[in-house]
């Protein structure tokens, strides 16, 4: 214990025992009116050399009001560096046990801000950090701390926060902050080990953003480790199970999607299943029926993983996924062309890395800020996997398919057939080291405008090449499924009497700011 913190916790314990005493002892009964004029007579009565010593001698709780600093969102990583740090000083005052853990420190901003406020020798002091909406951060150290078996366990209904492993002599607190930068109200949390809330829940919530039902469409945290066993999931990304729709398109009528199966629906013979269109839950073939890949979630053990020269990839994690098996769905937000274009002329230029997928003639599913392990897989000039459009209860939809047999750890890929939609944009380098590699990644379009239609010739390779690996190249690009796989579907409607597409949505102001406070 530091100097500072024993003086401050032996003026507690005096300030205790005195309180104490005057509770307790019926002579100085703070209830007792007679008592208090004698006693106030009796020091009035004293020089004032000895009532001031007096009263400097006795001891005072110290309250300071927490001043605030500011943050911006570069400097968090070294806040939260500076944060662990002193946790560990801290610690080294417990009392240590056998046990070693590792310890998560997650900061969620709920509204724009979050407030750390940890007080270290009797002294508060209080951090605001300006993070991104919706941005979080996760820390997991795999370093030694001792632990105290007075450490309290977890908090539960804590909003998110920075969280971390806090004594007595530490806590942290969440500010809300509605457009002013200077008031806030702080409250209280603690620390907790491995936390297991899933923060964007409440993230979005909060912010009312489209995602038409989080409870049921929002990963759990459970599914996130799973898929990202050694990684961390980007903190601008929320893990989505189905597509959301932005776009107001309608579903195609799928009442007449009747396959001929008598009794149970196998792949390869289902008349569904060879024309690209999953059964829905009214065929005849019940819990027998094995064509609901997409509705069932029904991806092989896949993970992601750090591909070098290309960021987070993702390769099989069990012995072999056969020729023509189902790898995973495309999720993301399915947005017209018209919203797409805006977002991707006013908001992808810095983008390093691509996540728009050509869905139909209409549509476009864009992965950015929400999709599923399916945005994570790479490209391949020569590919182990494929894209196709489905059409599922009435939507399409993108599944990924093995084109060969693909073996354990092998890194899944296909190819983007990436279609650059501005002049000025460059083409990415392809780094996927294949003997018939073209180079890069797609190719410019004749037209300058994106005309959204498919370009599955072979990519050709030209000058851009020779880029030096420290300068990555930033694209406009929009991957585009398989042309022999083009959308099997009746093309589906717009629903014209209800179309914002014009507007700005919620979520496109969201990622404005977002990209802003970059
Ligand atoms: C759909 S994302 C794939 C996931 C991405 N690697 C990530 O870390 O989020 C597509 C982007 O990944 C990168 N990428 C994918 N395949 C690549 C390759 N063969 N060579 C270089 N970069 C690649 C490019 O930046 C591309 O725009």
């Amino acid at each position: 214990m530091n100097q500072k913190e024993s003086k401050l916790s032996s003026h507690h314990k005096q300030e205790k025992s005195s309180s104490k005493t005057d509770h307790n002892h019926p002579a100085t009964n703070g209830s007792n009116p007679d008592h208090h004029s004698s006693v106030k007579k009796a020091f009035r009565e004293k020089p004032l050399l000895q009532r001031f010593r007096e009263c400097s001698n006795k001891p005072r709780r110290r309250i300071e009001k927490p001043t605030v600093c500011t943050w911006n969102s570069e400097q968090l990583q070294a806040l939260i560096k500076t944060f662990q740090e002193y946790e560990k000083a801290a610690l080294d005052d417990v009392e240590p046990t056998s046990q070693e853990q590792d310890y998560q420190i997650n900061a969620v901003s709920i509204e724009k801000t979050c407030v750390i406020y940890d007080h270290i020798g009797g002294t508060y002091r209080t951090k605001r950090i300006e993070i991104p909406l919706v941005s979080s951060l996760s820390f997991i150290t795999n370093e030694k701390h001792h632990t105290s078996s007075s450490e309290s366990p977890s908090l539960p209904n804590t909003p998110p926060a920075l969280l971390s492993r806090s004594s007595s002599t530490s806590s942290i607190s969440t500010t809300k902050s509605n457009t002013s930068t200077t008031s806030s109200k702080a409250t209280t949390s603690g620390m907790k080990v491995k936390k297991k809330k899933n923060p964007f829940m409440k993230v979005y919530k909060k912010l009312k953003l489209k995602i038409a039902n989080p409870e049921k469409n929002i990963a759990k945290p459970e599914l996130i480790e799973k898929y990202f066993p050694n990684l961390k999931l980007p903190d601008d990304f929320v893990y989505i199970l189905e597509n959301e729709r932005s776009s107001k398109t309608l579903p195609t009528a799928h009442n007449d999607n009747r396959c001929n199966c008598t009794s149970k629906c196998v792949k390869h013979e289902c008349l569904n299943y060879l024309s690209q269109v999953e059964c829905s839950s009214d065929c005849q073939c019940g819990s027998l029926c094995d064509n609901k890949m997409f509705t069932n979630m029904q991806y092989p053990n896949i993970v992601c993983f750090y591909s070098k020269g290309k960021g987070i990839g993702v390769k099989c994690n069990q012995p072999i996924i056969k020729k023509g098996e189902f790898i995973t769905e495309y999720v993301g937000e399915v947005i017209s062309i018209k919203r797409f274009e805006k977002r991707t002329s006013r908001k992808y230029h810095k983008s390093l890395h691509h996540y728009c997928m050509n869905l139909n003639e209409n549509e476009i599913i864009d992965a950015t800020w929400m999709g599923n392990i399916g945005r994570f897989i790479n490209h391949s000039c020569d590919p182990n996997a494929c894209t196709q459009v489905w059409s599922v209860n009435g939507y399409d939809k993108v599944g990924i398919f093995a084109i060969r047999d693909i073996m354990f750890g092998e890194e899944i890929t296909y190819n983007y057939h990436f279609t650059i939609y501005d002049e000025v944009s460059e083409q990415q380098v392809c780094k996927c080291g294949a003997e018939t590699c073209t180079g890069v990644i797609g190719k410019k379009p004749s037209s300058p405008s994106f005309s959204g239609s498919s370009d599955s010739e072979a990519d050709t390779p030209d000058e851009s090449e020779n880029e030096s690996e420290g300068s990555p190249k930033r694209s406009l690009a929009v991957s585009n499924v398989e042309s022999n796989n083009e959308p099997s579907q009746k093309k589906q409607k717009i629903d014209e009497s209800n179309s914002e597409d014009d507007d700005m949505s919620e979520n496109d102001e969201y990622y404005m700011q977002f990209i802003d406070s970059e």
